[in-house]
C-alpha cells in the first residue's frame, strides 16, 4: 500500500532514472506502457520500507533450531505460526548441503494507523528514512520544531521530502510526511541556540508509522540483521575452509562476517576498507561473531595489487593472484536503498561511482587466481553500475566467464547493455518494482519476502 510521495529526487535524477527504465531494449520488450508502469513503480518503492525484516543465523555458533528458538522468543515480537513455516523454505544450505546453513525469519514491518497531532518536529529525508527503519530522532536531523518545545513534549514526526525547510523554523508547509510520534528529548533552545551542536535523541519515537523489529544489540551472536540479497552474496561466492578470500570494501563488515562464518572460520578473510573510522565496526562485528579468520586494513583498493609480484607481505598490497576468491561490493550510488524518501544527489554525483568501480574490478580481477571466483554486487538499480559494468568487463577481460548462481531467488539481468537472454539468466536482480502493490497476493510469505527487499544487484564470474 502507498501511503507516502514518490521518491524526490532531482528532475535530471528523475529524467535519467526514466531513461534507464525505459532505455530502447525494454521498450521493444514490454512496450512503453509496461516500462513506464514499472518505473513508476520503482519511485513508490522506494519510499517505502520493505515489509519484511531480514535476519541472517550465526550458524557457526549455535544451530539453526537454537536460533530460530530464540528469534521467536523475542519480547515484543509476534510472528505469526505463517513467520515460522517460512523458515524451511527460506532457506540456504550448507556448502556440504547436510544441513540449513542460514535463515531468514521474516519479521513484519507493519504499518498501522498513528494518529497526527499538532505540535510538529521537522527532520530532514534522511533522518526520516532511518525513522521508518526503526530508528529515533537524533538531534542533528531536526530542522523545525514547535516555538515552545519542552523536553516531554509529545510531538508529530515529519520528513522534508524536498529539503526546503529552513533550520531553526517553528512550522513547515512545504511537502513533507508523516512519519510518526515521540517524546521530545530535549527543549528547542538546546537543539537550535545553544553554543555547542546538539548531540544525541532529539525525539524518542514511541509511535512510529512503521513498526520494525529492532535488533540492534539484540541476540548477539545468534542473529546479524543483514537484508536478504547481502545474505545472498555471501552464498553465491561459495567461500570454502581454508581457502584465501578477499572482501575489498569491506565495512561495515556484514559480508566479512558471513564469508568467514561459511569458511567456519578456517582460512583467510582479508578485508580492507578505505574509511578509516569505518575500520573498528568491522573488528566489532568480527569479535561479536567470534571469527577469528578476518583481518582487516584500512587501504584503497584501487592500490591493492604490489608493483613487485613475488613479494610476499601479510598485509596489502598483495602480489597479483594472491587470492581464491574475491567480492567486490563495489561503492554505488544507493538507488536501491529503501525506504528512502528523497535524495539531493545531482546526476554528476550519482554518475561518479562507475570509474571508480572499473578501476576497483582491474584490481579485483588482478588479485584473483586463476580458477578462482569473482563476485561483483551493489544496491543500485541503474544499468551503468550493473549489466553494463557486466558488459564492460566480459570486454575488457577476455579471461572472465559469467556463472550460475546459487541461489537465484530474484530477477534476471535487466535488458539494456547489449547482453544476451543466456547472459542476463546468469545475473541475479533484486527489483522489488517487479512485485510491488501486489497487495493480497496469495503467494507464500517466504515468496513475498523474497520480493519486497531492497533493489540490488549481483554476478559472478570465473577467471579462466
Ligand atoms: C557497499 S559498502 C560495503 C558494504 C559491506 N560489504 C558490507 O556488506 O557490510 C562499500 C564500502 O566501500 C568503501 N570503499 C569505497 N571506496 C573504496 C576503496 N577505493 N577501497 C576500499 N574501500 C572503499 C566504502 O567506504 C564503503 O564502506
Amino acid at each position: 500500500m502507498s501511503v507516502f510521495p514518490i521518491i524526490n529526487l532531482r528532475p535530471a535524477v528523475t529524467e535519467f532514472l526514466q531513461s534507464v527504465f525505459l532505455n530502447t531494449e525494454v521498450l521493444a520488450a514490454v512496450g512503453h506502457q509496461e516500462a513506464e508502469c514499472r518505473f513508476q513503480k520503482l519511485l513508490s518503492c522506494l519510499s517505502h520500507p520493505p515489509s519484511y525484516t531480514c535476519v541472517r543465523a550465526s550458524t557457526h555458533l549455535n544451530s539453526l533450531k537454537v536460533v530460530v528458538n530464540n528469534c521467536l522468543c523475542m519480547p515484543g515480537y509476534v510472528v505469526s505460526p505463517e513467520s515460522k513455516l517460512s523458515v524451511p523454505s527460506h532457506s540456504l544450505r550448507a556448502p556440504d548441503e547436510a544441513d540449513v546453513e542460514v535463515c531468514d525469519l521474516p519479521f513484519s514491518c507493519v504499518l498501522r494507523p498513528v494518529k497526527q497531532l499538532s505540535s510538529e518536529v521537522v527532520v530532514g529525508a534522511q533522518c526520516g528514512s532511518a525513522v521508518l527503519r526503526g530508528a529515533h530522532v537524533f538531534a542533528p536531523g531536526i530542522i523545525a520544531s514547535p516555538k515552545y518545545m519542552k523536553a516531554g513534549d509529545v510531538v508529530s514526526v515529519f520528513s522534508d521530502l524536498e529539503g526546503k525547510c529552513t533550520r531553526g523554523a517553528t512550522s513547515f508547509q512545504g511537502k513533507k510526511a508523516f512519519v510518526g510520534n515521540g517524546v521530545a528529548q530535549m527543549d528547542r533552545s538546546a537543539i537550535f541556540c545553544a553554543d555547542e551542536p546538539a548531540k544525541g535523541i532529539g525525539v524518542r519515537m514511541v509511535e512510529p508509522l512503521y513498526q520494525s523489529p529492532s535488533f540492534d544489540g539484540v541476540l548477539p551472536g545468534l542473529a546479524f540483521l543483514q537484508n536478504l540479497p547481502s545474505v545472498v552474496v555471501g552464498h553465491v561466492l561459495g567461500p570454502r575452509p581454508g581457502e584465501r578470500i578477499l572482501d575489498m570494501c569491506a565495512a561495515p563488515g556484514g559480508k566479512t562476517c558471513h564469508i568467514a562464518a561459511l569458511m567456519e572460520d578456517q582460512g583467510e578473510v582479508v578485508a580492507l576498507e578505505r574509511i578509516r573510522n569505518k575500520i573498528d565496526r568491522i573488528r566489532q562485528n568480527a569479535q561479536m561473531l567470534r571469527l577469528r579468520s578476518i583481518k582487516v586494513y584500512c587501504f584503497n583498493s584501487t592500490q591493492a595489487v604490489s608493483s613487485d609480484p613475488v613479494q610476499e607481505s601479510e598485509g596489502p598490497p598483495f602480489p597479483p593472484e594472491s587470492f581464491d576468491r574475491v567480492l567486490l561490493d563495489a561503492p554505488c550510488s544507493g538507488l536501491g536503498q529503501r525506504p528512502n524518501m528523497g535524495s539531493t544527489w545531482s546526476l554528476k554525483e550519482i554518475r561518479s561511482y562507475t570509474p571508480l568501480q572499473r578501476k576497483l574490478f582491474h584490481a579485483a580481477v588482478r588479485l584473483l587466481k586463476r580458477g578462482g571466483v569473482l563476485v561483483y554486487s551493489t544496491c543500485t538499480v541503474t544499468l551503468a553500475e550493473n549489466e553494463e559494468l557486466v558488459a564492460w568487463a566480459l570486454n575488457t577481460f577476455p579471461c572472465l566467464t559469467l556463472q550460475p548462481q546459487e541461489p537465484h531467488i530474484g530477477a534476471e539481468g535487466m535488458l539494456g547493455a547489449g547482453l544476451s537472454p543466456e547472459q542476463l539468466r546468469l545475473l541475479q536482480r533484486f527489483s522489488p518494482e517487479l512485485s510491488w502493490d501486489q497487495t493480497g497476493t496469495a503467494a507464500p510469505l517466504s515468496c513475498r519476502a523474497n520480493r519486497d527487499t531492497i533493489g540490488f544487484f549481483i554476478a559472478k564470474f570465473l577467471k579462466n
